[in-house]
C-alpha cells in the first residue's frame, strides 16, 4: 500500500537526514515509528504525505507516486496527518465548522456531509460538542476534534505525528484508544511517538537511528533483546520492572498480554 523505495532525503545539501530507507506498510497495519530527537521521524511522515519529496528513490501509495504532481492531490486526500499541536490546524470557530471545512472544500453533498460529520465526531467521542469553540476545549478534546476533521475526509490511512506528546496521561490514553478503535475498524495507522509504552501496543515498530532504519519488527521483542539506550530510547516501564524483579526475558505470556492490552478499549 505505502512503499518507500531506497529513499534519500536532505533539507540542506551535504547534510543527509534520511539514507536509503525502504519499507512497506500494508493496508490495515498499525505501525509505530520511534527514534531519538532529530532522527528523521517527522521527515518520514512528511515524505509519506508528499509534503516533501525524496531526493533519491520514491514514495508510492497504491499506484500513486508522491513525485508526480497529478498523483499528489489524491495522496493528500487518502492520507490524513495529525500533528503534535491541534491549535495550529484550527481555522474556524466551532467544532462543527472545523469538521465540515474540509468537506466543503471537496464539495461533498450536504446530506453526506452531515452523515460524515456525525460519524467523525462519534468516532472520537465528541458528539455532544457541535457548537463548542475549538480553542476553548481541553488539550485532549482539541486533538480529538483535529482527528475528527481528518476522519470526515474518509482517508485510507492516518499518520499521528507525536499527536499524544502535549497531552496529560488521561488525554494520551483517550487518543491511543481512538487510534486502536480506528485500526479495529480497518484504518491503516502510523503512530510516531517518544513514549515507548505506546509503542508496545503495536505489532510492528520501525526504529530510525541517525537517518537509517535500525529495527523493523515486534516492539516487545526489541526491548527484550536489544540495548534500547544505544538508540537513546528508554525501555518501557513494564519491561524495566519485569527485569528489576529478577525475571528473565523473554517476558512470560501473561505479562505480554497485559502490556499489549494497555490501550485497548474493551
Ligand atoms: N524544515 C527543515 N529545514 C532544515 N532542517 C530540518 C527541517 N526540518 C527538520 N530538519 C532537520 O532534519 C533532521 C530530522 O528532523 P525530524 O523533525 O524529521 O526528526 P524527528 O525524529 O521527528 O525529531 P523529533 O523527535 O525531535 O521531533 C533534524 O536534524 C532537523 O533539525
Amino acid at each position: 500500500m505505502l512503499t518507500f523505495n531506497q529513499v534519500h532525503f536532505y533539507y540542506k545539501k551535504g547534510q543527509p537526514v534520511l539514507e536509503d530507507i525502504s519499507f512497506t506498510i500494508k493496508p490495515g497495519e498499525f505501525v509505530v515509528i520511534v527514534g531519538a530527537n532529530g532522527s528523521g521521524k517527522s521527515t518520514i511522515a512528511k515524505l509519506m504525505d508528499g509534503l516533501v519529496l525524496p531526493k533519491q528513490g520514491s514514495v508510492q501509495f497504491n499506484d500513486l507516486d508522491t513525485s508526480i504532481p497529478a498523483d499528489l492531490r489524491t495522496i493528500h486526500e487518502q492520507i490524513g496527518l495529525v500533528f503534535q499541536n491541534p491549535e495550529d490546524q484550527f481555522i474556524t470557530t466551532t467544532v462543527m465548522d472545523e469538521v465540515l471545512f474540509g468537506l466543503e472544500n471537496i464539495r461533498v453533498p450536504r446530506e453526506e456531509m452531515l452523515d460524515r460529520l456525525h460519524h467523525a465526531l462519534k468516532s472520537v467521542h465528541m458528539e455532544g460538542h457541535l457548537e463548542a469553540v475549538p480553542h476553548e476545549l481541553s488539550g485532549g478534546q482539541k486533538q480529538r476534534v483535529a482527528i475528527a476533521a481528518i476522519i470526515a475526509m474518509s482517508p485510507q490511512m492516518i499518520i499521528f505525528d507525536e499527536a499524544t506528546s502535549m497531552l496529560d496521561p488521561q488525554g494520551r490514553g483517550q487518543i491511543m484508544s481512538i487510534m486502536h478503535e480506528l485500526h479495529q475498524q480497518g484504518m491503516t495507522v502510523v503512530h510516531i511517538t517518544h513514549h515507548m509504552e505506546e509503542a508496545l501496543s503495536a505489532k510492528r515498530m520501525l526504529l530510525i537511528h541517525q537517518g537509517r532504519p535500525e529495527y523493523d519488527g515486534d516492539p516487545l521483542r526489541f526491548f527484550e533483546t536489544m540495548p534500547a539506550e544505544n538508540y537513546q530510547l528508554q525501555s518501557p516501564f513494564a519491561v524495566r520492572l519485569y527485569q528489576k524483579l529478577g525475571q528473565e526475558t523473554p517476558l512470560k505470556a501473561d505479562w505480554k498480554e497485559m502490556i499489549r492490552s494497555q490501550w485497548s478499549t474493551n
